[in-house]
């Protein structure tokens, strides 16, 4: 799986402060039990860890802070506290909870709904594909949590598979959880915001333009996700990251016969409501739930 690039070269043109988080200035193993490590990325390493008086068990999140503003290792506090005071407005069965914070003087903890099922990424990967049953049951509960964010003027933008998480796996019916916010975005009205980051494959022309990015920019990365969870396939994968930025900027996709024969004219046609260039023509998230791919008008339109 990609990462996501750096977020140093956001020239965030948003203003206005960001709730700033009530940070504990305590060490985090006072109050919990630090556990096995998860996984660790470019957002930092996370841990499981046991609440010392519940025994109730989280994912602690640590990310380590800049000595100074000049270095080049760490992550600036100020960009951790812009994701807590994200996070802190964020309450959705399908957004992961953020429960407690810790600050020390080279890192911040944030302590975190633990999510047990691995990554939509891993799940994919194992089934090949999904029905068009198992896609709109996935979708709909992404879509149910991206069109909170963005009634709470929240973008993401670094909506990806392997941003999304499944509280457990082995149940007939996953619950999604949207995680992972380090590049997420207040959209203040009035503020412009323009960024370089994001995964190659899943972002939208407007990033690669360096053009005002929006809540559309969101709804291009699961017009992406959508067509690689019906086809295992990416829509504008190339050779190399600078061939897929080509075909993302040029809008070429196409649904190949090989992969797309068995696929409906409905599921198409909702990808082809979010893969459009111009932001403001894409199907918004709430548009999205009310398509009739995703809401079917009757039982004889159900997909396979
Ligand atoms: C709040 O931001 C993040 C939360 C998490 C998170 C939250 C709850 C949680 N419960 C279990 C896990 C977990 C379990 C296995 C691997 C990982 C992580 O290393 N890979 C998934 C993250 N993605 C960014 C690739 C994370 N997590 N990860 C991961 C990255 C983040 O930037």
């Amino acid at each position: 799986a990609e990462g996501s690039s750096c977020p140093e070269d956001v020239e965030a043109l948003v203003t206005g402060a960001d709730a700033m988080a009530a940070f504990k200035a305590g060490n985090v193993e006072e109050l919990y039990e630090l556990l096995d490590t998860l996984g660790s990325g470019h957002f930092g390493v996370v841990k499981r860890c046991r609440e010392r008086g519940t025994g109730t068990f989280y994912a602690a999140k640590f990310v380590k802070t800049r000595k100074c503003r000049g270095s080049l290792r760490g992550l600036g506090r100020e960009q951790v506290e812009r994701e807590v005071g994200i996070l802190q407005q964020l309450e959705h069965p399908n957004i992961m909870r953020l429960y407690d914070l810790f600050a020390s003087k080279a890192e911040m903890v944030l302590v975190l709904e633990l999510i047990c099922g691995g990554e939509l990424f891993d799940f994919i990967a194992a089934k090949e594909m999904l029905t068009e049953a198992e896609a709109i049951e996935f979708l709909e509960q992404i879509l149910r949590g991206v069109a909170y964010m963005h009634s709470q003027h929240i973008a993401h933008f670094d909506l990806k598979p392997e941003n999304i998480m499944l509280l457990e796996k082995d149940v007939p019916n996953p619950k999604i959880k949207i995680i992972d916010f380090g590049l997420a975005q207040k959209l203040e009205d009035g503020t412009t915001f323009k960024s370089l980051c994001g995964t190659p494959q899943y972002i939208a022309p407007e990033v690669i333009n360096y053009e005002p990015l929006s809540s559309a920019t969101d709804m291009w990365s699961i017009g992406v996700i959508t067509y690689i969870l019906l086809s295992g396939m990416s829509p504008f994968q190339g050779e190399t990251d600078a061939e897929t930025l080509t075909n993302v900027v040029a809008g070429s996709y196409e649904f190949e016969n090989k992969y797309f024969s068995q696929t409906s004219e409905m599921a198409k046609d909702f990808i082809g409501q979010l893969l459009v260039k111009e932001p403001g023509d894409r199907m918004t998230a709430a548009e999205s739930l009310v398509h009739p791919w995703i809401k079917p008008l009757s039982r004889k339109q159900v997909a396979n």
